[in-house]
């Protein structure tokens, strides 16, 4: 539960019972033939996998390197995030629970949980910050069609944050009937351990398809890091492989500067400090007093004051290299992916491809490179048109 000095579980007493049960039957059904057999099943028939590993070629000719795009936007749903829902909530069935709650901020965690819920017959509750409710819309009726109740979370900075404590508060609450289908690498563990395991799946797809079509594992790896699930999902089955350089791209905002009551960036693992957030030693954004700071970003799913303690560990030793791109990068990559390739980028996303574009001619990547494409950006649509218009 430890990676090195960050990890643990600093959660009220009252959680411990529930953080036991839940390690208890993630370590019983992670080797079941049964649980994996079905898993299985849920990924290839109902997520769709596995995703292509695509060579976009005209960004490689512009750019001048190979750059492979892992397909996670063409998950069902339009992320990655179905990955881990569903290996959570066969877990939640399994342990006979009857109910799922969940946080998100994108909207593609919380639509991925109702998803899931729908599809197994659980009752879902999603909570999700009042601006992300405005901010990506489309996914609150997608998760309201599906059956899951959305609860507009107005308390603090009304983003992801705010939106985990309420779901704490809430399993809390119903601990015995509810489990929460956390969705990123952080929180207590075994959660991220769970969600990194869920997650793997993209690395271990990459590692064999990257063999297959260029005979060599690729020179870098480059993937956003909001909690960091799809980073150290695409990641990990590379960590023993020492030559293959790793970058978590975090969110720069609208620049790098803290002011007295808020960051205007995201970039947790880049201008953090060590602290403790919503159950894990990790790093986080933080005033002098310790209190979180309010971090900023035009993507929802990276608008997080902190980061997986795994991703903080592995940044400690230095074996992945945390770097950020900021709103304005982020959009230029969001443009220029659509009309480059056809292929509509989610803001979060877009983050990945603006580091590749900035440093692909510096040789810092190498020549082959892939990029974690964590998801469509259909659900960024009305947010980049705003933009435009205010130009
Ligand atoms: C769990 C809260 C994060 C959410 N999304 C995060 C996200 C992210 C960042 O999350 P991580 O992979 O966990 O760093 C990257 N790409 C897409 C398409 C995302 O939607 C959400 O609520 O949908």
């Amino acid at each position: 539960s430890m990676y090195g000095k960050f990890g643990g579980q600093f959660v009220p007493e009252v959680l411990m019972p529930a953080l036991t049960e839940l390690e208890e039957a993630y370590d019983k059904y992670k080797e079941d033939p049964e649980f994996l057999a079905e898993l299985d099943y849920y990924m290839k028939e109902f997520a769709g996998r596995e995703t292509p590993l695509y060579f976009a070629k005209n960004l490689s000719k512009k750019y001048g390197i190979k750059i492979y795009l892992k397909r996670e936007d063409l998950v069902h749903g339009g992320a990655h995030k179905l990955n881990n829902t569903l290996g959570q909530a066969l877990l939640a069935k399994y342990m006979g629970k009857e109910r799922l709650i969940a946080e998100t901020g994108a909207g593609q965690h919380g639509t991925a949980t109702a998803m899931a819920a729908a599809n197994m017959g659980f009752i879902s509750e999603v909570y999700m910050g009042a601006k992300d409710v405005e901010r990506q819309h489309m996914n609150v009726y997608r998760m309201e069609l599906m059956g899951s109740r959305v609860n507009a979370v107005e308390s603090g900075s009304k983003t992801l944050k705010d939106a985990i404590n309420e779901a704490l508060r809430d399993w809390v609450t119903n601990v015995e009937n509810t489990h929460y289908l956390i969705g990123s690498v952080v929180g207590p563990h075994p959660y991220p351990m769970i969600v990194r395991d869920f997650q793997s799946v993209i690395g271990k797809e990459v590692k064999e398809q990257i063999m297959e079509k260029e005979g060599r594992y690729p020179d870098s790896i480059v993937a956003c890091a909001g909690g960091g699930s799809n980073a150290m999902g695409i990641f990990h089955p590379f960590i023993e492989d020492k030559e293959v350089k790793l970058f978590p791209v975090e969110a720069g905002g609208k620049e790098m500067k803290t002011t007295e009551k808020e960051a205007l960036h995201s970039s947790s693992l880049c201008a953090g400090e060590e602290g403790i957030l919503q159950g894990a030693h990790t790093m986080i954004l933080q005033d002098k007093y310790g209190q979180i700071l309010e971090s900023s970003s035009v993507s929802a799913g990276l608008d997080y004051s902190g980061v997986g303690p795994e991703l903080a560990y592995l940044a400690d030793i230095g074996r992945v290299t945390p770097c950020n791109v900021n709103d304005d990068e982020a959009l230029e990559a969001f443009y220029e992916l659509s009309r480059l390739e056809g292929i509509i980028p989610a803001l979060e996303s877009s983050h990945a491809v603006a580091y590749v574009m900035k440093m692909a001619k510096t040789g810092e990547l190498g020549d082959l490179v892939v990029i974690s494409l964590s998801g469509r950006g259909d659900k960024d649509l009305e947010t980049v048109f705003k933009l435009k218009e205010e130009e």
